[in-house]
């Protein structure tokens, strides 16, 4: 039987606010066994750019980075972000790394090919380092992981954090029963935006047709549920969307995707 490791992945909505994040923090450290952080920030990294006079562009749930944007996002996910989780992980004996794609040669990405927008230094995953992960939770350590990937050539790129989480969810399933948690700031999907009561509990490849027809699907759940399904796709055992308390207590509310 394959050893199980939690993939969770919390938003940037959740982390800028950080009694929240703390929540979150305390709930994860005391997650029994092997597990990966993935880490947002994007509402941050909108926040430093208002301060220094750089326009914000998101196209279909994604930043177009330019090189001033692309300083921003390294700044923010690799540096603050980043090293705020580690600190309050140690604080709780969780034995952290962090980790941005270009470190141990973690993910290598292309730039997104240019079709309707050029989303300048954003890139597309080509390949996890599955191996170096395996290394780091052999040795009991949890891999925090932001939104950074590298093209192997010197070059950073900026990648949506919810396909971060998938892409690792893929890549360490022929070593491990992965479990996918998308920890954000509402209760699951919700078939009423406005109604945090109205989780959709299960959803699956026929419901999302019709989910996506009827526009209940929106803006940043599109990239999300598209990963949620790629990872279900290829042999993530069980993938979850919902609020921070879905990964300490398994009664909580929630959507669970299935295919
Ligand atoms: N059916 C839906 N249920 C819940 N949220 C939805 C739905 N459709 C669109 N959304 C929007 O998607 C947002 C989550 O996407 P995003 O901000 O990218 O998440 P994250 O912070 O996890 O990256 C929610 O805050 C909400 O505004
Ligand atoms: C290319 C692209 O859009 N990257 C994202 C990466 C961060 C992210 O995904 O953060 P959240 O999970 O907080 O949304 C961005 O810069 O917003």
């Amino acid at each position: 039987m394959q050893e199980k490791v939690s993939i969770v992945k919390i938003g940037g909505n959740l982390i800028e606010n950080e009694a929240v994040l703390d929540e979150f923090i305390e709930g994860f450290s005391k997650l029994e066994g092997l597990k990966i952080l993935v880490h947002g920030g994007g509402k941050l990294a909108t926040q430093l750019a208002e301060k220094l006079g750089i326009e914000t562009k998101m196209v279909d749930g994604r930043r177009i980075t330019d090189a001033e944007t692309l300083k921003i996002i390294t700044k923010v996910y690799g540096g603050y972000a980043n090293k705020t989780i580690v600190a309050k992980l140690q604080a709780r004996n969780c034995n952290a790394i962090g980790l941005s794609g270009a470190d141990l040669n973690l993910i290598r990405s292309v730039k997104r090919p240019v079709k309707t927008h050029d989303f300048g230094f954003v890139g597309d995953v080509e390949a996890v380092n599955a191996a170096a992960l395996k290394l780091l939770l052999d040795h009991q350590i949890t891999p925090v992981c932001c939104a950074i990937t590298h093209d192997k050539e010197g070059q950073l790129f900026n990648t949506n954090a919810d396909t971060i989480a998938s892409e690792i969810a893929k890549a360490i399933s022929k070593d491990f029963e992965t479990h996918l948690y998308y920890c954000f700031e509402k209760n699951g999907v919700l078939r009423d935006i406005n109604d945090d009561t109205s989780v959709i509990e299960e959803i699956d490849t026929n419901s999302y047709q019709k989910l996506l027809e009827e526009k209940i699907i929106a803006d940043g759940m599109l990239p999300k549920l598209f990963n949620c399904f790629n990872a279900l796709e290829h042999e993530v055992a069980k993938v979850y969307i919902g609020s921070i308390k879905m990964i300490t207590d398994p009664q909580t509310k929630k959507t669970t995707i299935t295919l």
